[in-house]
């Protein structure tokens, strides 16, 4: 079996194609960072991940990025190489999807680009060369007014072209079901560019996958990797180490209407605050006080997990003037990640963390290198398993010097931690997932 290198585009897209990878039956390992990519874990990992936070950087900052990660993955073996970027195909008329596959052809010596956002298990589908989330053409659905990258079209070659310098050309569902060698000749390398596949079912990205040389660039949301494993094997995998004891906490920064209705439903039967986002526009630290409550709760009942939010409605981001939203974004992000790392030396024990800009920030601040993938908990989302280090986290400045902290040497151990994309898993994920750490 080859060894796969693949980039992620940020971190919950990292967990959700090594969830593939792992239920197909790799030995994946998720980098966050290039730099990361050392330790004997690596050495035995079949596929390994590096999980950027490349989406919406500046052009030139996500081509450096993407090629150290390609290098970095290029000396630990890789012989196979996967961009992965999001299903609703995030990216703007600048890039950062065509210049990331320009700049690794060119790094990689590769001809050819295959490009399948397709992922049916959470409702995402090509065909003839348009992508559907659901039942509404892309720019028909939600996408249609994200605030970073607004998807205004569904049809991808069109999207893609003003980003790229490869020519781009489609392969429709007949030709994907015509079978392999039609797929091979359409991915030859004596004609290089991106071909955008059509993919409506799980056997369609299978197909492609399998029928994809070497000197092919695989690209596309995380259902392609569903090609990627030994013939028939499927496995879902306890966390390495077994569950981790300690109290549990979902910490959402997502405002995605999948986020909002797994809030709601958790709400009803769990602990939970919600962030008072006027306090946190007028510059007050509200992570001491939440990690005082949630640390109580876990006393209160030990195991029971306890929710922290910041948005259950979209009229809190109606509420937020617009030339102080993105502050206020980033104090969400802050205050959550300080408020995981102050409840780590506090019996922290398994972490749910809904949103991607979200996790990056969480998983930054609690230090954590890289993950080994655990049990699924729905269609992209999983537990996973991470070494921190728990005073460290605690006393870098970023959490909070009044809640009371262990005075034992700094240890390593383990957490359980999930990374939720906005808009994956099912309403009851937040009252539901600890089942799978029994
Ligand atoms: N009421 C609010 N006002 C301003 N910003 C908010 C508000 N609620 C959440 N945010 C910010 O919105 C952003 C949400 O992004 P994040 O990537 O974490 O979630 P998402 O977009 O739902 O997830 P994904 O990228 O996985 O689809 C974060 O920066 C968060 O701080
Ligand atoms: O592909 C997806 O939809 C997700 O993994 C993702 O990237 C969300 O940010």
């Amino acid at each position: 079996m080859r060894r796969l290198g693949c980039i992620a585009d940020d971190f919950t897209g990292a967990t959700d194609v090594a969830s593939v990878l792992a239920s197909v039956g790799r030995d994946v390992v998720v980098a966050f960072g290039p730099q990361r990519l050392t330790g004997s874990e690596f050495a035995d990992a079949d596929a390994v991940v590096i999980a950027l936070k490349s989406r919406t950087a500046p052009v030139e900052e996500c081509v450096s990025d993407v090629l150290d990660a390609a290098r970095a993955l290029r000396a630990w073996g890789a012989t196979q190489f996967y961009l992965k970027y999001c299903s609703t195909f995030d990216s703007t008329s600048d890039g950062n999807i065509g210049p990331s596959i320009d700049a690794l052809l060119a790094e990689l010596g590769l001809t050819t680009a295959l490009a399948a956002p397709s992922y049916p298990a959470n409702g995402r589908t090509v065909y003839q060369g348009h992508l559907f989330v659901g039942h509404e053409r892309l720019d028909e659905s939600p996408m249609r007014d994200h605030p970073l990258t607004p998807m205004r079209d569904s049809q991808l070659r069109r999207l893609l072209a003003p980003q790229t310098a490869q020519p781009v050309a489609n392969l429709f569902l007949d030709e994907v079901r015509a079978g392999g060698e039609t797929i091979r000749e359409a991915l030859a390398p004596e004609s290089p560019r991106t071909v955008i596949a059509d993919a409506i079912d799980d056997d369609d990205l299978r197909a492609l996958a399998r029928a994809s040389d070497p000197h092919v660039l695989l690209t596309g949301g995380a259902g392609l990797a569903l090609g990627l494993g030994a013939e028939g094997e499927a496995a879902d995998r306890p966390l390495p180490h077994g569950a981790p004891q300690g109290g549990r906490l979902v910490v959402s920064g997502s405002a995605s209407s999948k986020t909002r209705s797994q809030i709601a439903h958790a709400r009803s039967e769990l602990p939970s605050r919600k962030l008072d986002l006027q306090r946190l526009a007028a510059g007050e630290s509200l992570a001491p006080e939440l990690a005082e409550w949630v640390v109580e709760q876990w006393a209160a009942e030990a195991h029971r997990p306890v929710l922290v939010y910041a948005t259950d409605s979209l009229d809190d981001l109606a509420a937020i003037p617009a030339d102080e939203r993105a502050g206020v974004a980033d104090r969400i992000e802050r205050t959550l990640a300080d408020l995981a790392a102050a409840t780590l030396d506090h019996g922290l024990g398994a972490l749910l963390v809904a949103g991607g800009e979200t996790s990056g920030r969480v998983v930054q601040t609690l230090g954590i290198d890289a993950i080994r993938i655990g049990p699924q908990l729905a269609p992209g989302v999983v537990w996973a398993e991470a070494a921190v280090a728990s005073a460290a986290a605690a006393c870098d400045g970023s959490a909070d010097p009044a809640l009371p902290t262990r005075s034992a040497p700094e240890q390593t151990r383990r957490i359980a931690i999930a990374l939720k994309s906005g808009n994956f898993g099912d309403e009851r994920l937040f009252t539901d997932a600890w089942e799978q750490l029994r």
